[in-house]
């Protein structure tokens, strides 16, 4: 879906720079370590002795339970949150990458500038890069990529809130960012969204970048995933291939394969409300 080539779309000096991803890039290379991390707010522990690794040159998908702490893992590996115990780092690429334009995020929250337009949010990311000004023809031909071409003139104040997230990856793939750490990145997006956004996350992928995605949504984690991460109550319950992760559920003829996973590794999968218990429905 997405014709726009990212590198197409840069100057000479950036095209290398893009465009090498995938020969400077050891795609098995760690871009993110993790060990024994812990986190407390002052109250219970919010991630318990978390350990560990996500590549370059794939597609990690963060699942969890609401509150398993994803978000607070996300937080700190971008350094918005400080580490109670342990340690959590991101290698570098091996090709000298800027460390300042390594690490792309996309928060849970909008992070948009009210007051500047969808295409002044790209020119203040060139600004503030060092990078140089894209042409207006490759500035729409990103902005229709992104799918933010009807939208380029409009204030980030006057987007919804699917757009806002567009814009904020936008404004990651921009800076060239080699480590795209995704908070929720799916939220909020209709289809049409979600299979461009999908599109785009396996276009960086294949430039050799760590692409770190939390989603409670299983079919599309099932679709993309080359890795599993799954917390609950803050501990990491698995690591590994969607393969390795489908054969721990049991079959069941109300589940997809992944669905009947998530439930056996999740502790929560069965604290389901039961509205009978409570409400004298039941006979
Ligand atoms: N700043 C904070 N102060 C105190 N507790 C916090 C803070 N931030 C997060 N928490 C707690 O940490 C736990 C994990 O929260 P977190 O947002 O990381 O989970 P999550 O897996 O992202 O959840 P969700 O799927 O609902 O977004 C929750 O119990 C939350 O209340």
């Amino acid at each position: 879906m997405f014709g726009f080539r990212l590198s197409e779309a840069s100057s000479p000096e950036e095209c290398r720079h893009l465009t090498d991803r995938t020969t400077c890039q050891d795609t098995d290379a760690n871009a993110i370590e993790v060990r024994a991390l812990s986190k407390r707010f002052g109250g219970p522990t919010v991630l318990n002795e978390v350990t560990l690794d996500v590549r370059y040159g794939a597609i990690t998908c963060l699942l969890g339970p609401n509150g398993a702490g994803k978000t607070t893992l996300m937080r700190i590996l971008v350094g918005h949150e400080s580490i109670s115990r342990g340690s959590a780092r991101i290698v570098l690429p091996e090709d000298g990458a800027l460390a300042d334009r390594t690490v792309g995020y996309v928060p849970d929250s909008s992070l948009v500038y009210p007051l500047l337009t969808v295409r002044e949010h790209l020119r203040l990311v060139e600004a503030l890069f060092g990078l140089s000004r894209f042409s207006r023809a490759q500035e729409e031909q990103f902005l229709k990529a992104l799918g933010l071409d009807e939208h380029a003139d409009l204030l980030a104040s006057k987007l919804s809130k699917g757009l806002k997230k567009r814009l904020m990856l936008a404004c990651a793939v921009r800076q060239g960012a080699r480590v795209l750490v995704l908070d929720e990145p799916f939220d909020g997006l209709d289809p049409a969204g979600q299979e461009m956004l999908m599109s785009l996350v396996e276009q960086l992928r294949d430039q050799g970048c760590c692409v770190l995605v939390s989603t409670h949504r299983l079919d599309i984690a099932e679709r993309v995933a080359d890795e599993l991460l799954v917390l609950d109550h803050g501990e990491l319950v698995f690591s590994g291939t969607p393969t390795q992760f489908v054969r721990l559920g049991e079959p069941s003829p109300n589940k997809t394969a992944f669905e009947a996973a998530f439930a056996a590794v999740s502790r929560r999968s069965d604290s389901r409300p039961r509205l009978a218990e409570f409400d004298g429905t039941s006979p």
